[in-house]
């Protein structure tokens, strides 16, 4: 399905990420694994073969991602398809009325520039190298899809940073989606609900369920492969562009 199709993913180690560079190479692709050097990229692109390659990351660094380019272009020749999955959660009240503390301001900065500075990093530098593919019939080059979560809309207590980094994601879809529609580059977000990866299992298993039980249906947890195919499909469509797509089970977050 995917032969000859060249991806890089951020957060490829982990998760959601480290899914899809399953899927992709599965269906024939190639793909470039990128992620922190202290995460288990390398490993991970051992497991996934010769199709794949880890290069060390940081999203929010140009020169780390500048690298990861290179290497695309030394190893695979060309760049269709980039998937921002890398992200950071974090937890924290606006006041804390007990300790007089206000909500730490490094927290909130370090999940806006992992989350929001460094999708648009990304973003960024992947649009020049896609956008010198030649078109194919439809006059495609290439997609971009980012990773934004439920939480840009619900918002839960303790989520403001996180809530605010992901509402960023989800309002440069359309303006970054429009700026390169004349390179026939298309741009879809996923607003993932809650998915069983290392993010969420930092939790204890008593509020995991819980979780699950407030998801209408199905009521448990998304399973990664699940995102994964929703990355397969908006590959295939060429009609999705500029939207911000929801995969949660029709779960609206509480406070
Ligand atoms: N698991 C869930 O329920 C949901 C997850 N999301 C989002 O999906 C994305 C993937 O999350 P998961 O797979 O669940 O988490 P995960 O924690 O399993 O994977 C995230 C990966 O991002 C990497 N990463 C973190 N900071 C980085 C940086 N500065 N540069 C490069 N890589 C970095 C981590 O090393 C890790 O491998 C995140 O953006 C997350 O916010 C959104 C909604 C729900
Ligand atoms: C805030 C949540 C839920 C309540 C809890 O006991 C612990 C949490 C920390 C991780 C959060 C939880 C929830 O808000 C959903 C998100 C934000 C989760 C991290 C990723 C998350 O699954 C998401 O982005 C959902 O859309």
């Amino acid at each position: 399905m995917f032969k000859g199709l060249v991806g890089i993913i951020t957060g490829g180690a982990s998760g959601l990420g480290r899914a899809t560079a399953e899927l992709l190479i599965k269906q024939g692709g190639r793909v470039i694994v990128c992620d922190l050097p202290t995460s288990p990229g390398s490993d991970t692109a051992k497991q996934l073969g010769e199709n794949a390659a880890f290069v060390p990351v940081d999203v929010t660094s140009e020169q780390d991602v500048k690298n990861a380019l290179q290497t695309t272009m030394d190893k695979f020749g060309r760049l269709d398809v980039a998937v921002n999955c890398a992200g950071i959660a974090s937890a924290c009240r606006i006041y804390n009325f007990k300790k007089n503390q206000p909500f730490d301001l490094k927290l909130f900065q370090k999940t806006i520039e992992v989350n929001l500075v460094g999708t648009f990093n990304v973003i960024r530098l992947v649009a020049g190298m896609i956008g010198k593919n030649a078109p194919d019939a439809d006059g495609q080059r290439g997609v971009i899809i980012n990773t934004a979560s439920i939480a840009a809309f619900d918002g839960q207590i303790g989520q403001a940073a996180y809530s605010a980094s992901k509402a960023g994601v989800v309002g440069m879809t359309l303006p970054i989606a429009r700026d390169l529609a004349k390179q026939g580059i298309r741009v879809v977000t996923i607003a993932p609900g809650l998915f069983r990866t290392p993010m969420m299992q930092q939790l204890p298993e008593p509020a995991i369920k819980e979780l699950e039980a407030s998801v209408p249906f199905p009521s448990r947890l998304g399973n990664p492969h699940e995102y994964a195919l929703l990355v397969q499909s908006i590959i295939q469509n060429t009609m999705l562009n500029g939207e911000v797509i929801r995969l949660d089970g029709s779960l609206r977050m509480q406070p």
